[in-house]
């Protein structure tokens, strides 16, 4: 069976000889791959010296290790564990629950407070880093990290202070913890809604200076009022929740909410124009986005109800801070209370923070104990998932690809790998590779298969060989878009057992010559298909030659004319040179005709032997390749 893992999917292996991995790496072989088992084990899979993937990323984490274990062999202060486990840097406060999780497989830097140029300097030693809503995580991050960076792990929700495109480039994976602070946020939003309501802030402050104003700080009443909720996710809906409580008439805009999620909870859901002009309240619960930027503004300000209360716990991006004071003034707005702002901390003398009517919190949103250690456990449970080579959950820049469709497809993902890896070297030298088309046949309808992952596995097998990028299925498409190959893909339906997803896969590359002409179908494409048989990748056609090999170790491909003794005569050539054959296939277009033998060879031959191959009269062309 192929010796690469279904871990090498999203990362190649990282370092850790740690027995604590274990605790995550059985967590990956009962929940991510349950019924995959990779040939070698977990914890064999970090070790550095199986990674069969010439990447610039491991080889850059590895160099580093290697460096350090020499320097402290030679010094004779070498710790082996330290050095070998994977590194992740927490650049903000974290809950301790997360920092034990996180302990307990990694080397742990907590360094808080770092300016953008400290923070550049360390990435090129972490593996993964952890970050909240104070960390700008930009691309000169991802250059600086010279690919060693695998995982940014985001505790929290929103994740606009990641470069998401840079990060996708780069092949990092981007998770999040989009769920333990849910509550903690729509608490906040309640408590402000309220305390805005009844100057709770503003008379605190001036009972504190020594006032005593009953008049002055007269509120509002919630009860009746209608409340526009901007965004309808998680949050919002947990406002929606609590205000209805509070007897507030609630309705919601949300272009892509489902209507029966809000119609279960008695919300309506209204267009964003109905919301503004019709709401008292109104309580931001929206991403910070291209579109969502600065959509509180002037204009919008105009159009809301004289009087409106603004509340938002979501991005302070989302609305144009200076037409907030405006509306303010003009009494557009009674009040605002942010808990957000552009730029974080706001400067001292924002006009803003300092208005009357406007109550303010430093980002205190997601700030709950009970909220920042759930944070904590997921997003580190999510880095050392993803540094294990599982797919999480909360990915923000991959694909989702559920446990069981993952399990199902293992043996495929690596049948995908090596079909690319063959296909490529195929190629001669020189002809540019611009269209790669992936045929899957499969007795499953076409909405019931998963090509994503087959997809990514096929790009990384094709570019990995011939770029100095580590491949994954962060970056594949981004990859392929990159060099300029169009990947398209086909499913036919055929009929044999729906039993397993994936009948054969064929890739096929067109408009370029081939090392091996008969590789070639008669349209000029260069293709070679495969199946799974047992669990082991197999070759099944070469070209319009059919054969059966599995595909592992190396394989020798010779055209012949298919006549007597041609096996006897290469494997006596290959015995002589004292080079293993494990296997050998003919397959023929007819008796005596046009052949193809495919040859497994354990060890790589030498030219010479490879010569004397070619020099068998009746073998008209041959092709090594290294598997
Ligand atoms: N202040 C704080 O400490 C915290 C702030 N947040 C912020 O709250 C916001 C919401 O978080 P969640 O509810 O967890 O996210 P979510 O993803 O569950 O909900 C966001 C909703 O906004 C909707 N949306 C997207 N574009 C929109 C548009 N143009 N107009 C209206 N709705 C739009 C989405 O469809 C989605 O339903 C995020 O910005 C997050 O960063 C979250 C937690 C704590
Ligand atoms: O989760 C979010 O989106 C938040 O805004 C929370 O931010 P924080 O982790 O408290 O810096």
């Amino acid at each position: 069976m192929a010796t690469i893992s279904a871990k090498s999917i999203l990362f190649p292996k990282i370092s850790s000889s740690s027995s604590n991995s274990n605790v995550s790496s059985n967590r990956s072989s009962s929940s991510f791959l349950p019924s995959f088992k990779p040939t070698i084990s977990l914890k064999a899979s970090y070790s550095k010296s199986r990674s069969p993937l010439p990447c610039s990323a491991i080889k850059n984490g590895l160099d580093t290790v290697e460096a350090k274990e020499k320097s402290a062999s030679s010094s004779g202060t070498k710790d082996a564990t330290k050095e070998t486990k994977p590194t992740i840097l927490v650049s903000e406060k974290l809950g301790e629950a997360g920092i034990k999780v996180l302990e307990s497989f990694a080397n742990v830097d907590c360094s808080y407070n770092l300016t953008p140029e400290e923070l550049c300097k360390k990435i090129s030693n972490v593996d993964a880093l952890i970050v909240r809503s104070g960390t700008k995580v930009s691309r000169q991050v991802f250059e600086a990290s010279k690919g060693r960076l695998k995982v940014v792990g985001r505790a929290g929700v929103g994740i606009d202070n990641v470069d998401l495109q840079a990060a996708t480039e780069f092949g990092c994976l981007v998770v999040n913890a989009p769920t333990a602070n849910t509550v903690a946020a729509a608490e906040h939003g309640i408590a402000l809604l309220s305390s805005m309501a009844r100057n709770v802030a503003q008379s605190d402050a001036s009972m504190k200076a020594g006032k005593w104003e009953r008049n002055k700080y007269v509120g509002v009443s919630l009860v009746g009022k209608t409340l526009a909720i901007m965004g309808f996710g998680k949050v919002g809906s947990e406002v929606a929740r609590r205000a209805k409580g509070l007897g507030m008439h609630i309705i919601a805009h949300d272009p892509y909410a489902p209507a029966d999620r809000a119609r279960a909870l008695g919300v309506e859901l209204v267009s964003f124009e109905k919301a503004i002009t019709t709401a008292d309240f109104i309580s931001l619960h929206m991403p910070l986005t291209p579109t969502t930027s600065k959509v509180f503004n002037d204009e919008t300000f105009g159009k809301m109800k004289k009087g409106v209360r603004i509340i938002n716990v979501a991005r302070g991006g989302v609305i144009d801070e200076d037409a907030l004071v405006r509306a303010l003034d003009s009494g557009v707005v009674a009040q605002a209370a942010l808990d957000v702002f552009t730029v974080e901390p706001p400067p001292q003398d924002s006009k803003l923070v300092q208005h009357a009517n406007v109550t303010v919190t430093p980002h205190l949103g997601a700030s709950t104990k009970e909220a920042q250690e759930g944070v904590a456990i997921e997003i580190a449970e999510a880095v050392v998932g993803a540094l294990n080579g599982e797919l999480s959950a909360t990915a923000v820049n991959a694909p989702m690809v559920p446990a069981e469709v993952l399990s199902e497809l293992a043996p495929y993902v690596v049948l995908a790998e090596k079909l690319g890896k063959l296909a490529v070297q195929l190629v001669a030298g020189g002809s540019g590779i611009k269209s790669v088309k992936v045929v899957y046949k499969s007795a499953r309808d076409r909405d019931d298969l998963d090509t994503r992952l087959l997809r990514a596995m096929i790009i990384k097998g094709i570019f990995e060989p011939i770029s100095s990028n580590f491949i994954n299925l962060v970056n594949a498409d981004y990859t392929a878009k990159e060099k300029g190959v169009r990947i398209s893909e086909e499913r036919i339906v055929v009929d044999s057992s729906p039993e397993f997803p994936v009948d054969t896969v064929q890739v096929r590359i067109a408009n370029v010559e081939s090392k091996f002409a008969s590789a070639m179908l008669d349209n000029g494409e260069i293709c070679i298909e495969g199946k799974v048989k047992g669990g082991v990748p197999h070759l099944t056609c070469v070209g319009s030659f059919s054969v059966d090999v599995s595909i592992e170790g190396s394989l020798i491909l010779c055209k012949q004319v298919d006549q007597p003794g041609m096996i006897g005569r290469v494997g006596s050539i290959l015995g002589q040179r004292n080079v293993n054959v494990s296997f050998m296939s003919v397959g023929r277009i007819g008796v005596r005709k046009q052949a193809i033998m495919a040859i497994g060879v354990d060890e790589e031959p030498d030219k010479d032997t490879l010569k004397q191959i070619g020099d068998v009269p009746a073998i008209e062309e041959f092709v090594f390749l290294d598997l």
